[in-house]
């Protein structure tokens, strides 16, 4: 077994790197049934009590790659009070995703989340999940983006027109700024002096999910997540009557009216769920995508030029949709952005019955972890996986091709995100707003860590200067 370094994470200290090369006794999961010709699972149970959850949060990425160089495709642990096999690799993660008998449920996601974002369309399993999804797709169709491409437009250049030259934190002023989208976007309206409280409640609940204590304790993560759920909860209940009854073309009133050919609709208790989960969906994703496309940039301004000269020629904005598909050079960006970094870096499920694995068995009701990041960063796919190079993903290298789930910071198979098109019109507005306005640099030797607390964010917020052009 070789020796790894915490190469994602600058500033690692030697505890951190003790963690990731300590040998733990390597044992396996569950016995397979006798006469089954399928193998247990390796792995290990980390430190008494708290197993591998330290290493998850403080390592993220390094950690995930250790795993996968130490056990291969299928491994197991114990984090964050469970056992947990983890799956990387593209052939692994299409078993899971193909879930071609309903093996693989959604309960994995309800147990970090499921209190906090409770019967959010991605939580919903099966049958119901279905049923829930066709109605939602009413609000995805493409003249519905472009209705909503018009608010992003108009909130995007308020936002980014108002920032101050100098030294400039990217990521708190863009995780305001797609809070403001998501709530004209969602709402069509602006959250009149409630956006600090909604914003706190956003991350209260976002960051609960992987709590190592994970019950309420005064002061804990968990209730903070708890009441931030209470305060979104009461927001949103608030504004459904006033939505029911209005034609307005936002998302919120395209829930409160979404009907199928048998005349189904969501429930008042429907929509508020799905709107807390949306909200979160579109605004942490955007906000980490755009973030690191910014330090990408930042980091390599013969990228950042090519992509302004894109910008500049397509217009001052707000563009349209079909303006935004045509910045072929910001999409090879926001795709290597992507891979490098992300946004949801892991994707859980929960065995329903005894199943397995590349022929390796999995008892029902165990935690299973896919490693969308793992995926995006191992040399079978990818020629220098660390590097960034955008132009693996142009028409003639295609490397994303190299497995089916080589990229895939969507996910794949029955819960592949809803919103993608959407999230990337979204960041392609943000970028094009920034480039067309701004340049903008990070110290050459500079390397941001990205916290893997909760979704991936620079633990300093990401400094860069930022003149105006
Ligand atoms: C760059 C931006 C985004 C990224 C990287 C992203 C990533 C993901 C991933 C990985 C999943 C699958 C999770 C799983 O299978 O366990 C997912 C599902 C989902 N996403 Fe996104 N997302 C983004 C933007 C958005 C936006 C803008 C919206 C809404 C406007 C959204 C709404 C959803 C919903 C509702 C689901 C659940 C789908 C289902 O279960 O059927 N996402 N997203």
């Amino acid at each position: 077994m070789s020796t790894s370094t915490a190469a994602h994470m600058p500033g690692a200290t030697r505890f951190d790197e003790w963690l990731l090369n300590k040998h733990w006794r390597r044992t396996t999961l569950a016995a397979p049934p006798a006469g089954s010709r399928l193998s247990a699972v390796p792995g290990d149970g980390g430190i008494p009590l708290i197993g591998h959850s330290l290493e998850a949060l403080r390592l993220g990425l390094d950690f995930g790659l250790k795993r996968y160089e130490t056990y291969g495709p299928v491994s197991w642990m114990r984090a964050f009070g469970v056992r947990i096999v983890g799956v990387a690799g593209g052939d692994a993660t299409q078993v899971v995703l193909a879930n071609k008998d309903k093996t693989f449920a959604q309960q994995g996601w309800t147990y970090f989340i499921g209190p906090f974002f409770r019967r959010g369309l991605m939580l919903l399993d099966f049958d119901e999940h279905m049923f829930h999804r066709r109605l939602m797709q009413q609000a995805f169709t493409r003249p519905r983006l472009t209705g909503y491409l018009e608010h992003v437009g108009s909130a995007a250049g308020d936002g980014v027109r108002s920032w101050q030259p100098g030294t400039f934190l990217v990521y708190p002023a863009m995780k305001r700024l797609t809070l403001d989208i998501a709530s004209r976007v969602f709402m069509a309206s602006e959250l009149d002096g409630q956006q600090a409280a909604l914003n706190k409640a956003f991350v209260d609940t976002v960051r609960a999910g992987t709590s190592m204590i994970r019950f309420a304790m005064p002061g804990g993560r968990w209730n903070a997540g708890l009441r931030g759920r209470q305060v979104l909860e009461d927001f949103f209940r608030r504004n459904v009557p006033a939505k029911r009854s209005s034609d307005s073309n936002d998302l919120f009133a395209g829930l409160c009216h979404a009907r199928d050919d048998n005349g189904d609709s969501f429930t008042d208790d429907d929509v508020v769920n799905h709107m807390i989960f949306l909200m979160m969906a579109a605004h942490d994703t955007s906000t980490i995508t755009t973030t690191a496309a910014a330090y990408y940039l930042g980091q390599h301004p013969e990228w950042q030029d090519r992509v302004r000269r894109e910008c500049a020629a397509a217009g001052p904005g707000p563009l349209d949709i079909d303006a935004l598909e045509g910045l072929r050079d910001l999409e090879l960006v926001i795709k290597e952005s992507l891979r490098l970094v992300a946004p949801v870096p892991s994707m859980a499920r929960k065995t329903v019955r005894d199943t397995e694995v590349l022929g390796h068995y999995i008892p029902a009701n165990t935690m299973v972890a896919l490693s969308p990041w793992v995926n995006q960063m191992i040399p079978e796919f990818w020629t220098e996986p660390d590097r960034f190079d955008p132009d693996r993903f142009n028409d003639i290298r295609h490397e994303e091709k190299s497995h089916r789930y080589a990229w895939m910071p969507f996910g794949g198979g029955a819960h592949k995100c809803i919103g993608m098109h959407f999230g990337m019109l979204e960041v392609k507005t943000l970028l094009h707003q920034m480039l067309t306005r701004y340049q903008w640099s990070v110290p050459t030797d500079y390397r941001v860590r990205w916290d893997s607390t909760a979704l991936p964010a620079p633990a300093d917020g990401l400094p860069v200067v930022l003149e105006r052009l």
